[in-house]
């Protein structure tokens, strides 16, 4: 039995998780979890998983929860999320919070040791120096769950990394992927939000359509899989059946491939090295679907993933400035503030304003965060 704390409980990822750990009762156990504002949600799972420790963003919500539920432990905010992270019992964490505000929880968990199953791929991007040096100290292990990087582990599975020739990581394009910038002007939130096939959350639905989510992929795959960027492609794919690709120096390529569901990479997380039925999945019919189509990646088209190289190749806290412009332009994007086209120029301009720390700490990291956040809202203002 594997005991499991998972963060971003009440998000689409954390949601999937809910549904395969509900499932899968007799290999795991939920014994912390935390949520943000959806208090029903939280509600629920609670009363289907029983865990031992819950943590809300508001200390309000905890307050009212623990009236209820006086057998369990609750608590809030940034602390509640490092407690959920590193509860003693649990040895592998699913961290599906949004943004890199679950950077500090993974350093925690990390520092115990602990097995990461990590969605979050904005830690990765803002502080992957600093997460990866501490796995590696702690001898702990982080497997991916974005499906692209889950389908590049699979795709590396017992081969030597040495011959590795290339990563190709398939982007679907995204809700715009059919029109041109120029037509990108007068584009609306719900538009945005169409995306053609995954059901995600808001924030990465509106990346996928200004692309910075592939961008963020690209740097999550250099530090996940230690891997320069001159090796690191991006291939138009618009089904998302080929999840991604990796590439031999004998010129084999090794694919996995599947039906767009999240919860094929969070279960082979959660069950790895071993794998398990997944419930209610649909299999992959080829014959049916008949043709895949593939298309080069226009930097033209998609300046957020231009910049993204540019960041990752600079590295430092460069890193740190664009993730932080990226989440604040978004939020102000879906809370109308701000035009679509406008996220690439936010980004762009923070970047071009940004002083470079080569190899900084986490005081500087979560520094750069907060100021570039302010530098955003006055920007926009
Ligand atoms: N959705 C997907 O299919 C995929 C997502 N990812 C990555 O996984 C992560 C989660 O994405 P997704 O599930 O779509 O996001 P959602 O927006 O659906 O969920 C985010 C979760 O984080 C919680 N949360 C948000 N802000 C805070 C905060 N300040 N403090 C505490 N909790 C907070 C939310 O709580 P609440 O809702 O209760 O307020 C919710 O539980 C992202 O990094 C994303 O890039 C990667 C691959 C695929
Ligand atoms: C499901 C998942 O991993 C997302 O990151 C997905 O890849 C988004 O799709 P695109 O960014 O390719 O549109
Ligand atoms: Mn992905």
């Amino acid at each position: 039995m594997k005991k499991i704390s998972l963060l971003g409980a009440t998000g689409s990822v954390g949601w999937q998780t809910y549904d395969i750990l509900k499932e899968q009762q007799d290999a795991f156990q939920l014994v912390a979890f935390s949520a943000g504002k959806n208090i029903a949600k939280t509600r629920e799972m609670i009363e289907a998983l029983q865990p031992e420790l819950v943590s809300v963003q508001q200390e309000e919500d905890a307050r009212q929860l623990a009236k209820d539920y006086p057998h369990i432990h609750f608590t809030f905010g940034g602390k509640g999320l490092v407690e959920v992270a590193t509860h003693p019992d649990s040895t592998v964490l699913v961290n599906a919070v949004l943004g890199s505000v679950g950077l500090e929880s993974t350093l925690a968990a990390i520092r115990m040791g602990k097995t990461i199953a990590i969605a979050n791929k904005e830690t990765l991007v803002t502080a992957g120096h600093l997460v990866m040096a501490e796995a590696k100290k702690y001898n702990a292990t982080i497997l991916p769950v974005d499906s692209e990087h889950s389908a590049l582990f699979q795709s590396m599975n017992g081969e030597n990394p040495k011959n590795i020739e290339r990563l190709i990581i398939t982007a679907s394009g995204g809700s715009f992927r059919d029109r041109t910038r120029e037509e990108l002007k007068h584009v609306t939130v719900a538009d945005a939000l169409n995306h053609p096939n995954w059901s995600m959350g808001a924030k990465i639905t509106i990346d996928s359509a200004t692309m910075m989510n592939k961008g963020l992929e690209v740097i999550e795959a250099h530090v996940l899989f230690d891997m320069p960027y001159d090796q690191i492609d991006v291939l138009l794919h618009r089904e998302s059946i080929i999840h991604s690709l990796v590439e031999y120096h004998d010129t084999s390529v090794i694919a996995q491939l599947g039906t767009p569901d999240m919860r094929v990479p969070i279960q082979y997380a959660l069950s790895y090295p071993e794998r398990m039925p997944l419930h209610n999945g649909q299999r992959l019919n080829l014959a049916q679907i008949g043709k895949l189509h593939f298309q080069e990646m226009d930097f033209a088209r998609y300046p957020a993933l231009r910049l993204a190289y540019e960041a990752g190749r600079m590295g430092g806290t460069v890193l740190t400035a664009m993730n932080a412009a990226n989440e604040a332009a978004v939020a102000a994007f879906l809370q109308g503030k701000i035009t679509f086209l406008a996220i690439d120029e936010v980004i762009e301009r923070v970047m071009q304003e940004h002083a470079n720390i080569a190899v900084p700490d986490l005081q500087t990291i979560l520094h750069v965060d907060s100021e570039t956040r302010k530098i955003v809202q006055n920007m926009i203002k």
